[in-house]
């Protein structure tokens, strides 16, 4: 076992009601969320959402003007930035460049008084966690993009901090170095059981590294779970949309049976949901659902809408038709491609039989905004 890994505090970040503008403008509302000690979260969320200044006020970059962050047993209200015990990697957090790796990374450990036989020990040590042994001694700008990061990520880590913040740690590299990049951080983050915030606005780099994600919009949290309850039973519209892709279709609450919901389309089309939906009759609503929940047929059937096929589209293992009802609404729904699949001319008219066990409905639209 790794000396840092016996040595790491593991320590449970509690963000408690956070509040903070710029101006008059604010810029976060009664931020809440938890990081279990050892646990890697993801904050995600669209551009200006707030990520960066819920990461700025942990770090002690900002002082937000209402709630709490708690680290471990401490209220860091009053903790200075530098004392908090947190390592903080940015995308474009510039390693020191007139200062050599070693140099780099021993950095932090200088400013916590570390001796220099122990200093020296542990930049081996940091190294060799992300793979650089032997790179001690080149400068910044000697090395490639992703290595950079690793010495960023290594220089985060060196002082042994109980908090890592990670802002969009990858986001300046190439999609394949990125994943390598991710693949190495998960394994690092499991290695030393560091509390860990990333915040991104990519889903993929979320989802693939967090156990749960925090996701914010204008401000405000919308939903805090695991990646697979956030897309199978999102809370809200833009969670639904946000993450993955979402069909959107515009109705009204019909009637309700005991054990389903029967929803008005345009051009008196409708869908039959399997559940009793809590909407009074005339509300409008928003019915979602993914496009591998939409299935092509010929033949009419009852939650089947006639479509006119735009393009179909072979991706890899999928077949992705574009779709249009006869509203003008556009549809996408997508299919595991074998050996034997058709596909579909442009402009043939099918039938989309959509899987209303798993649709979504959220309020909808007023009818005179359409
Ligand atoms: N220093 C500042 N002065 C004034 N307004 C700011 C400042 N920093 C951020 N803002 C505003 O606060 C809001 C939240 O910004 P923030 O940087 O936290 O968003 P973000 O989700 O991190 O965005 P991005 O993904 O683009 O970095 C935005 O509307 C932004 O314009």
């Amino acid at each position: 076992m790794l000396d840092i890994a016996k040595t790491a505090d593991r320590k449970r970040l509690s963000v408690r009601g956070v509040t903070h503008s710029y101006g008059g403008q604010n810029a976060v509302s009664d931020v809440s969320f938890d990081v279990e000690a050892g646990e890697i979260v993801a904050l995600l969320g669209p551009s200006g959402c707030g990520k960066s200044t819920v990461l700025r006020a942990i770090a002690g970059l900002i002082h937000p003007k209402a709630g709490n962050i708690i680290l471990g047993d401490d209220d860091l209200a009053n903790v200075s930035a530098r004392a908090r015990g947190i390592g903080m990697v940015f995308q474009n957090y510039a390693l020191f460049p007139h200062l050599t790796v070693a140099e780099n990374i021993a950095y932090p450990l200088a400013c916590l008084k570390v001796p220099r036989a122990e200093r020296r020990a542990r930049v081996d040590e940091m190294l060799s966690l992300v793979r650089l042994q032997g790179y001690g001694n080149r400068l910044p700008r000697e090395l490639s993009g992703g290595q950079q990061q690793r010495v960023a990520v290594a220089r985060a880590i060196a002082g042994r901090p109980s908090l890592l913040l990670l802002d969009e740690p990858f986001g300046a590299l190439d999609r394949a170095l990125r994943f390598d990049l991710q693949v190495e951080l998960l394994h690092l983050q499991k290695t030393l059981g560091i509390t860990t915030l990333i915040v991104t606005h990519d889903q993929e780099e979320a989802q693939s590294l967090a156990g749960r994600l925090v996701l914010m919009n204008k401000g405000n949290i919308e939903q805090t779970d695991t990646p697979m309850a956030v897309y199978d039973r999102p809370k809200t519209l833009f969670v639904n949309t946000f993450i993955g892709q979402a069909n959107l279709l515009q109705g009204t609450v019909v009637g309700f049976d005991a054990v389903s919901t029967l929803i008005g389309l345009a051009n008196e089309k409708s869908l039959r949901l399997p559940r009793r939906l809590s909407f009074t009759v005339g509300s409008r609503v928003t019915i979602t659902f993914r496009p591998e929940e939409v299935r092509l047929s010929t033949q009419p059937m009852e939650n089947a809408l006639p479509v006119d096929v735009t393009v179909s589209v072979p991706l890899g293992p999928s077949l992705v038709h574009d779709l249009v009802l006869e509203d003008g609404t556009g549809l996408r729904s997508s299919e595991v491609r074998g050996p034997s699949t058709a596909i579909p001319e442009p402009g043939a008219q099918l039938f989309a039989e959509i899987d209303t066990m798993r649709c979504h409905a959220f309020p909808g639209e007023p009818e005179n905004s359409q």
